[in-house]
């Protein structure tokens, strides 16, 4: 298939990029290199440095796209609080925008990046597709609106398509990995402590769970990138599904940081913070829709394995930056 991965320079987009390619695929990148990196650019591919705002641009109908992979967007829950305005931009009037150009120029399949930060809480049990929402902040609410939408738009117009609602995205693929500006995930922040001798933050330990501290379901890229290649066998035309991808293991930020001194061999200097707004307390996946309908089974669960090929891109990056070839 020819095929736009939106947000392709980004770090998940990057690794679902290169599995497009090795799967035989033709890939073009839009980007506006906001956050996305120019040195995962892959040979042979086409960058087109574009807002969101102007995908028309790239999807004209004699373009002759067979779909859209949507992962560019604004993804920090905690900015989103202090910024709904951007996020409602990028993330639905952006997403917005994509699925009339598609409309237009006739592109039959989309498979959206969504969260599984949405639900409502439910201690610690797992997560499934048709639990409550309650989004705990403006990001979580800009990928559920955007979900409404696509499933309104792929039923009106013929479009093929699946929310890929992703747990916490962790881990990296050889020489592709997190490289966020400002960085404000747990595990590279904690990581980039480990290599410093820095400080690592805990927001918050009152948390209603085992240790007090929040609960995720941290899951590799690489199986991320792999459910992507299965939904775009799977999708159906005027249908739009979702599904969670998480492995169903919830690891408190407590255990996180354990993981990494294990991984990395060091202690950790840590400091405790106040809660940050807009974070949910336990989110973990029941994963078994995308297991029974699309065959995906996560090959990485493993938390150390997951921390393990963090620490190894972290620290090639650390090495030799920003020479990923
Ligand atoms: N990282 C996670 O744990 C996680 C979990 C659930 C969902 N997601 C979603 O997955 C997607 C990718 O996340 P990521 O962690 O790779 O983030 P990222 O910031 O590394 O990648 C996002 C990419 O989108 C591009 N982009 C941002 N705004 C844009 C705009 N207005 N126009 C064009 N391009 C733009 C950036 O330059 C970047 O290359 C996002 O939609 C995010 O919400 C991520
Ligand atoms: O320095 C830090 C950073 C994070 N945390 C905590 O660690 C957990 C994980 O936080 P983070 O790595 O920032 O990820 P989330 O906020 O859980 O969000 C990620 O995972 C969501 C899906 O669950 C996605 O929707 C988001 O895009 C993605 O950023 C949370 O409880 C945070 O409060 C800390 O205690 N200290």
């Amino acid at each position: 298939m020819k095929l736009l991965v939106t947000g392709g320079l980004g770090y998940i987009g990057s690794v679902v990029t290169h599995r497009l390619l090795d799967a035989g695929h033709e890939v073009e990148i839009l980007d506006d290199l906001s956050t996305g990196h120019l040195d995962v650019l892959p040979d042979g591919v086409r960058l087109h440095q574009h807002d969101i705002h102007d995908v028309d641009q790239v999807l004209t109908r004699h373009a002759g796209f067979d779909g859209v992979l949507h992962l560019a967007g604004l993804i920090s829950a905690g900015e989103s609080v202090h910024h709904p305005d951007r996020y409602w931009d990028v993330n639905v009037t952006g997403s917005l925008r994509l699925l009339a150009a598609m409309r237009d120029a006739s592109v039959p399949r989309l498979i959206f990046s969504s969260t599984g930060s949405m639900y409502a809480p439910k201690g610690m049990d797992t997560l499934t597709e048709t639990d409550p929402i309650a989004p705990p902040g403006p990001y979580a609410t800009t990928k559920y609106v955007t979900d409404l939408a696509i499933t309104d738009h792929a039923r009106a117009f013929g479009i093929a398509a699946a929310s890929l609602r992703y747990f916490n995205a962790a881990g990296a693929a050889g020489r592709l990995g997190e490289r966020h500006d400002p960085e404000t995930h747990l595990i590279p922040l904690a990581l980039h402590a480990a290599a410093t001798g820095g400080t690592t933050r805990i927001f918050g330990e009152d948390y209603p769970t085992p240790d007090g501290t929040c609960v995720r379901d941290y899951i590799h890229v690489e199986d991320l990138a792999t459910a992507h290649l299965l939904a775009l066998q799977a999708v159906q035309p005027g249908r739009h599904e979702i599904y969670n991808l998480g492995n169903g293991n919830g690891y408190s930020t407590k255990e996180v940081l354990a993981t990494v001194e294990q991984v990395t061999g060091t202690t950790l200097t840590i400091q405790v913070d106040p809660p940050r707004p807009g974070d949910a307390v336990v989110v973990v996946a029941s994963a078994d829709k995308a297991a029974r309908e699309l065959g995906w089974q996560p090959q990485h669960p493993d938390l150390t394995r997951i921390i393990g090929d963090a620490w190894a891109f972290h620290q090639h990056n650390t090495l030799s930056h920003p020479a990923i070839q």
